[in-house]
């Protein structure tokens, strides 16, 4: 059996408000998102993981999209929202489970499908999508006074990914990856670097350039056109 838990407990700081419920053409972002594994005929169950304040919108969504079978209340960071996500399906004798941001709602069937396959055939405890950067990539010193830097040196991008969700998992590793994680105090910014730490498989397969994550107001206007071609706005 293969779950996905979507985190979408996030504050939008830097978008400025919960962007998870940001309106694009009337429909809220986490519903485009929702969409997709709601359709998908990989996915057996969703884990909706929301700010505390809004279970209720959580428990509405329940009504569109039967596959939600629990709604739970985030933590402080994505990596405790994910660890209550993953926790909350402990007894439902999941195999596989996908953890996607809540805030890409650009992801496309096939892209679960690729990634669903790949865990499969490489037999790997986890397999992430990636883009390979298509630009120059630099490490910076310190911040100058008006937010610009000096250049230290320039990495090698042959070895670079640049990495998207969702990210699939076998779920026994990463749910005991996670409870190593919070027991070290250790802190990720996305799941697989979890598998990295604690020496589990983890193969990168291509992203897709359009599954972008909203993390800024700027990103809206690339959704919306993005959407205008995407199945995901059917
Ligand atoms: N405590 C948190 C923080 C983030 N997320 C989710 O993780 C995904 C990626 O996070 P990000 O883009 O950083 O969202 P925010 O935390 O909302 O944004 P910011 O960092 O600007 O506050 C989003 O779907 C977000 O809702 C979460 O479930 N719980
Ligand atoms: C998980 C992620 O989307 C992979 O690129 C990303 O790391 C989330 O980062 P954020 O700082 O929570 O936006």
């Amino acid at each position: 059996m293969r779950y996905a838990v979507i985190p979408a407990a996030g504050l939008g700081r830097r978008f400025g408000g919960k962007k998870q419920f940001f309106e694009i053409n009337g429909v809220p972002v986490i519903e485009y998102t929702l969409r997709v594994f709601e359709k998908s005929e990989l996915v057996h169950g969703i884990v909706l993981v929301l700010p505390a304040k809004d279970l209720e919108f959580g428990e509405k969504l329940k009504e569109k999209f039967k596959k939600i079978k629990y709604v739970v209340p985030g933590g402080e960071e994505r990596q405790s929202s994910v660890f209550k996500g993953l926790k909350a399906i402990e007894n439902e004798g999941v195999d596989e489970v996908l953890i996607h941001d809540g805030v890409r709602p650009l992801v496309s069937q096939s892209l679960v499908r690729e990634l669903v396959v790949a865990l499969s055939d490489y037999e790997v405890d986890g397999v992430i999508p990636g883009l390979k950067p298509r630009d120059t990539v630099k490490v910076v010193g310190a911040p100058l006074e008006r937010g610009d830097f000096f250049v230290e040196r320039t990495l090698d991008r042959d070895k670079l990914v640049l990495v998207q969700t969702p990210q699939v998992f076998m779920y026994e590793v990463i749910l005991k990856c996670h409870e190593r994680a919070v027991g070290e105090d250790f802190w990720a910014t996305d799941d697989s670097a979890l598998l990295e730490r604690y020496g589990y498989s983890v193969v990168t397969i291509p992203g897709e350039p359009f599954n972008i994550k909203i993390t800024t107001k700027e990103d809206v206007k690339l959704a919306e056109f993005f959407l205008s071609y995407s199945a995901n706005s059917l």
